[in-house]
């Protein structure tokens, strides 16, 4: 567990802040090529905290060009494994070093609480990456079962110049989950961390620099969308897209590799995640808690958020007043106040849409079991709708805030059906005591992650993904990311045209 500071402590943290403010390219900070800038802003206050490197499709090409640069000369990608993995150590050696400063940073730039920042984003970023960098030398290619007159190498090699582009809810968890992985095998980065949220991936790049990453490799382009992500999804010279986001933003990195280079996009997509929770569940105080941290914890902005209660009528009262006594205990306000559990949503537009749920939730009558309020404009409360039926809105779509939605079913089979009554696929949450029904109920759900008897997305070790419309084309954590970054090789060596006598 991670040392908690107390909130003076953290203030006076925040008021030393230097913040970095231009993009990271080949080693060292730079303002836009065009020399514009946008504005960034404390999301719990307004206050602003950095004027921020606007910069396009001409800052996007110098990265890459960088990038290729180093990738091409061998600089990391041809490293012995062992080097990489030295230099990833200390990489994380230097974040730990500096972790009050970056959990600070990190809770300034998003309204993320400190307390979260503290003992999940900072520790997991390192835990991660360290994983990867501790994985790379210990990964043997394969021989393919060909015969006497032949011998078949199956290699892996760095996919080359890696493009990610990243969401605002994890800005550093979402950084490790693309860079881990990707470093390690060997690749360059061009990375483009969402514009509400830039400042701790700068930092990042400057720690990893000091590290001993080379110049080149981990490049980082500040900006928007449209200005940055989509050049560098319609890049002619990058590899590969790794991203995190909306599901409507992730169809476009597809458009955009259809119509430039054909490169390798790796989509992480949006939830509308089940929390089922059937008629032999044991011990309700415990499965609250897990409902309750499903629905709002980081502010249910996160993907696999399990915003759909679906409760067997059984038990449904005796869970309900649980939940809703634990969830009003959860302290919301000052994201730097590590006695908080809820920040501030990201910014006005994202809190305008959460609050519109809560709206339109009251105006078609469900019952507001919890919350539906806000608070200084910025703030959501823990919020329960009851008697949402499946078809209903807060059932079907994605709010990415404290909302849950409860529906009420009578039986297993029911509960699957609603379950699976979605376009997404990324994650659930079975709750019973009868382990064999639970399983059949991790099996019939068509998500990435299914948790049984509790909530969570599994760890380092297992692979994070969505089926249906949650996500495309691989998965992150586990070794199977390290699948995502590398391509095969298949090397043949034909034996049979040297006759034993040709020895040497
Ligand atoms: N799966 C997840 O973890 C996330 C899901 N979301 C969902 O998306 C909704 C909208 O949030 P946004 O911040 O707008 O998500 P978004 O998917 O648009 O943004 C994610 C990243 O994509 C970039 N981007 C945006 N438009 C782009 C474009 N046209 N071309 C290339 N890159 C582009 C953004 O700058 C950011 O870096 C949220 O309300 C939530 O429902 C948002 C963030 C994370
Ligand atoms: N929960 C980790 C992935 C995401 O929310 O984007």
């Amino acid at each position: 567990m991670a040392d908690l500071l107390s909130l003076e402590d953290y203030q006076k943290i925040a008021s030393g802040l230097t913040v970095p403010t231009q993009s990271f390219i080949d080693g060292s900070f730079r303002p836009a090529l065009s020399g514009k800038t946008f504005t960034s802003t404390n999301p719990a206050t307004g206050e602003v905290l950095a004027q921020i490197a606007a910069c396009n499709s001409d800052d996007v090409d110098f990265a890459v060009a960088k990038a290729r640069e180093a990738f091409e000369d061998g600089r990391w990608s041809k490293l012995h494994p062992t080097e990489r993995k030295d230099v990833l150590l200390n990489f994380c050696r230097l974040v730990t070093e500096y972790r009050h400063e970056l959990a600070v940073m990190e809770s300034l730039d998003s309204g993320k609480p400190i307390a979260d920042c503290e003992t999940i984003d900072v520790p997991e970023f390192t835990h991660t990456v360290a994983w990867h960098a501790e994985a790379i030398d210990k990964i043997y290619d394969q021989t393919a079962p060909v015969g006497n007159d032949a011998v078949s190498l199956i290699v892996r090699e760095p996919i080359g110049v890696v493009g990610a582009v990243l969401p605002w809810n994890f800005p550093l968890l979402m950084l490790a989950w693309k860079i881990g992985p990707a470093l390690a095998a060997g690749c360059s980065l061009v990375i483009k961390p969402a514009a509400q949220t830039t400042l701790t991936a700068l930092r990042i790049a400057e720690l990893a620099s000091q590290a001993g990453v080379p110049d080149g490799v981990f490049n980082i382009v500040t900006g928007s969308g449209r200005d940055v992500g989509e050049p560098l999804g319609k890049h002619m010279d990058v590899d590969m897209v790794a991203f995190t986001g909306s599901t409507d933003t992730g169809r476009r990195f597809l458009r955009y590799a259809a119509d430039s280079n054909l490169k390798k996009v790796v989509l992480e997509l949006g939830g509308k995640n089940p929390c089922i929770v059937l008629d032999d569940a044991e011990n309700l105080d415990y499965v609250a808690e897990q409902v309750c941290a499903a629905a709002f914890w980081n502010m249910g902005e996160n993907c696999s958020a399990g915003s759909r209660l679906i409760v067997h009528e059984g038990i449904k009262d005796e869970l309900l007043a649980r939940i809703k006594a634990l969830a009003a205990e959860w302290q919301i306000g000052d994201p730097l106040d590590p006695a908080n559990q809820l920040g501030a949503m990201i910014d006005s537009g994202h809190f305008a849409k959460v609050a519109g749920y809560l709206e339109q939730g009251k105006a078609a009558g469900h019952e507001v079991v919890l919350g539906g309020e806000t608070k200084d404009g910025i703030y959501i409360l823990p919020t329960i709708f009851d008697g949402v039926s499946p078809e209903d809105a807060l059932a079907r779509e994605e709010i990415f805030g404290p909302v849950l939605s409860v529906i009420t079913v009578s039986s297993y089979d029911e509960a699957i059906a609603i379950a699976n009554d979605t376009e997404y696929g990324l994650a659930a949450s079975v709750f019973s005591a009868n382990a064999a029904k639970a399983l059949r109920a991790a099996r019939a759900i068509r998500a990435g992650t299914v948790t049984v008897n509790c909530f969570g997305e599994g760890d380092i070790t297992t692979p994070f993904g969505g089926y249906k419309q949650s996500g495309f084309g691989g998965r992150d954590n586990s070794i199977h990311a390290h699948d995502q970054y590398t391509e095969l090789k298949t090397i043949w060596v034909d034996l049979s045209v040297h006759a034993p006598d040709d020895r040497g």
